[in-house]
């Protein structure tokens, strides 16, 4: 779909009638906050715009081990001061690789490694880890949305998300309603998200959904990452000018900005810019930044005599970019520590580190302890509510997950026909076989449930830090769904074989063993695709797994004919379990003697035990895995930031 169509807004973007969406934009934001009851306090401030808050920081360091060199620190972010400021529009400029993203994750406690040194406060107060995961908006660069949901849909499900349970429906819907209309996306709210393989909403749009993530909570400061970044310079305007028509809700905003157009950079109200890590200029933007560096830097051309920039922001990129060249960071950083507009900057940034008098909702933001604000039971069904019905009507998603059992189901069906009621010697060596078979399915199988963890690795860190859910809430609801499908899946499966094939025993058994085979098969593939860097490792890591437990399943090599350094292992392999429930669900009312004298239960020793027995050992394997996943889901990021 294209852009320019959209809602109304003008793309030729003058800054006037940018300032005409802001007001309606603040207006209806009025109204609906009015109508559809915040709470008192949000409408307040929704009203007289003074819901943000002053962020300030002093002489931040970031210091994190090297990457390119063994046991070396190296410092990305050397003592850089400043502050934004509710009311203003503030970028945060330097050349690629000058630390903006790093000082962006820094002050919105989204760094999961290295050390931070100074000080960073919220309206003169250090926030809490939680109260940044919930108050404060994080747009990252790069979008992370699920791509089979709608526009609408996504936001509503963030919204489910993040908002507080006790928030009517109705309510969530209008604050929706609203962000659809701050953003322009009415009209393709019903557009599905798609993919670079399967095209759904534009670049454009795309950026403007994920700005609308951050915004369906409402948050006091909002933090946006390259927000224009891969967008083509109409839809970058397009995309800074609604960014701009927030800034009526009162919001404090704050945006890290490469190379932005003439009519993005003025936009901006205020600049900091950053070279090799340190703070090189903080003040006004446009003219009285381009006077600053003329100033200060003559020994390069002014703006407009002999420069070949023709406006304030690329003139501004080109000399920082050449300063950072010319490896001159550092003497621009000297300078800009000497010059008057620090001295001034420093003075003001005393006034805003100083603690300041704050309302008691504030006061609680500020020290909330729980990152998250939907209870278990809730982000649960959020995500299942959301999630579940797109996956199941998905080909792509069901395919892996049942078509293949069901081919494997007719060809053990065809092959095995009538195959257990005869119960004489050779033949109960093709029923072990066969049960064996049935037993080993459903983990081999498991590999169809890795990709989606992995894939969606980044949709996942991204709801985590922005305190959607926590660990246990994703894999819970991961886990409902995709036993909702084993259960459909593994009925079939069994009726298709244990009938045909006339099995023998408690058909109960018979499909519950397989169907729980099937549950800690998902769970060891979630801990395994948990664990793994790259989905290539988990894939192979995986069925090597499951091959090593083969060997102790029982029938390759009997477990007393098992050298006894390997006797253990059977007892750490939840298929042993399963094939020994199976075998002697099978066998256990029947004397075959499959040779020399020898009966068959007796043979494989497992005389006179206890079927279900085997399967509640088996069972323990699914409170184990799901444990580990869990562990791993928790503590284990591969996401370093
Ligand atoms: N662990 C690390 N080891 C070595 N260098 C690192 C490490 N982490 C970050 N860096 C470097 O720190 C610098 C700052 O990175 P950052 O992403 O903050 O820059 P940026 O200004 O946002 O760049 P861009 O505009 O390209 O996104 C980069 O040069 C990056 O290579």
């Amino acid at each position: 779909m294209d852009d320019a169509g959209l809602d109304g807004v003008e793309l030729g973007l003058k800054v006037d009638d940018v300032q005409e969406q802001e007001a309606a934009a603040a207006d209806s934001h009025s109204e609906i906050a009015e109508g559809i009851g915040f709470e008192d306090e949000e409408a307040t401030t929704h009203r007289h715009g003074t819901r943000g808050m002053t962020v300030a920081f002093q002489e931040v360091e970031y210091i994190v081990q090297n990457s390119a060199k063994w046991r070396e620190k190296i410092s990305i972010l050397s003592k850089v001061s400043g502050s934004i400021h509710p009311g203003d529009l503030t970028a945060l400029m330097g050349p690629s690789g000058s630390g903006k993203t790093t000082l962006l994750d820094v002050l919105a406690g989204r760094k999961t490694v290295g050390t931070i040194k100074g000080t960073v406060v919220y309206a003169g107060h250090k926030p809490s880890r939680s109260f940044l995961r919930r108050y404060t908006g994080y747009v990252e660069q790069f979008d992370t949305l699920l791509d089979n949901l709608t526009v609408e849909e996504m936001l509503m499900y963030t919204a489910e998300m993040k908002n507080p349970v006790r928030e009517s429906l109705a309510t969530k819907k209008a604050k929706v309603a609203l962000v659809l209309e701050q953003l322009a996306l009415t009209s393709c709210r019903n557009v599905k998200i798609g993919n670079a393989l399967d095209r759904g909403i534009s670049g454009g749009q795309s950026k403007r959904t994920n700005i609308g993530l951050a915004l369906v909570t409402n948050p006091r400061v909002l933090f946006l990452d390259e927000p224009t970044s891969g967008l083509d310079s109409f839809t970058a305007n397009e995309v800074m000018s609604v960014v701009k028509g927030l800034m009526k809700t009162g919001m404090t905003i704050c945006a890290t900005i490469h190379s932005p157009t003439p009519t993005c950079f003025r936009l901006f109200d205020r600049m900091m810019i950053l070279l090799r890590g340190h703070m090189v200029y903080a003040g006004p933007n446009g003219g009285e930044a381009v006077q600053y560096f003329e100033r200060t830097n003559p020994e390069y051309p002014r703006f407009g005599a002999g420069s070949t920039s023709d406006n304030h922001a690329e003139w501004i990129v080109d000399l920082t970019t050449k300063a950072y060249r010319d490896g001159k960071a550092l003497e621009f950083a000297e300078r800009y520590r000497v010059s008057q507009q620090c001295t001034e900057n420093a003075e003001a940034l005393r006034g805003d580190m100083a603690a300041r008098e704050v309302s008691a909702q504030v006061k609680k933001e500020l020290r909330a302890r729980q990152g998250t604000s939907t209870p278990f039971y809730f982000g649960v069904k959020t995500i299942l509510k959301y999630r579940l019905w797109r996956d199941l009507s998905d080909i792509t998603y069901l395919g892996p997950r049942v078509a293949d059992k069901i081919i494997v189901g007719l060809i053990l069906m065809s092959l095995y026909w009538h195959i257990g009621k005869e119960n004489f010697g050779p033949n109960a060596v093709n029923i072990g076989a066969a049960l064996f078979m049935i037993t080993i399915l459903p983990a081999f199988a498991a590999c169809a449930y890795i990709p989606q963890l992995v894939l969606e690795r980044p949709v996942y860190y991204r709801e985590r830090n922005d305190g959607c859910y926590t660990a246990l809430t994703y894999l819970s609801a991961k886990v409902i769904e995709e036993a909702l499908v084993a259960l459909v899946q593994s009925l079939v499966f069994a009726c298709i074989v244990y009938f045909p094939c006339e099995f023998t025993g408690s058909f109960g058994l018979f499909w519950y063993t397989y169907f729980q085979t099937t549950l800690i098969g998902i769970l060891l593939a979630y801990f395994i695709a948990a664990i793994s860097p790259t989905m290539d490792v988990a894939n192979g890591a995986l069925p090597a797994w499951i091959v090593i437990n083969l060997f102790f399943v029982g029938l390759l090599i009997r477990p007393q004919d098992q050298p006894r350094y390997w006797h253990w292992f059977q007892y750490i392999d939840f298929l042993h379990y399963a094939w020994t429930a199976q075998m002697i669900n099978q066998f256990q009312n029947t004397n075959i003697y499959i040779f020399l004298g020898i009966e068959l239960l007796e043979f494989y020793d497992l005389r006179n035990k206890a079927k279900w027995a085997f399967v509640g050992y088996e069972a323990v394997f699914i409170a184990v895995f799901f444990v580990f996943a869990w562990l791993a889901l928790t503590f284990i990021r591969h996401q370093k930031r």
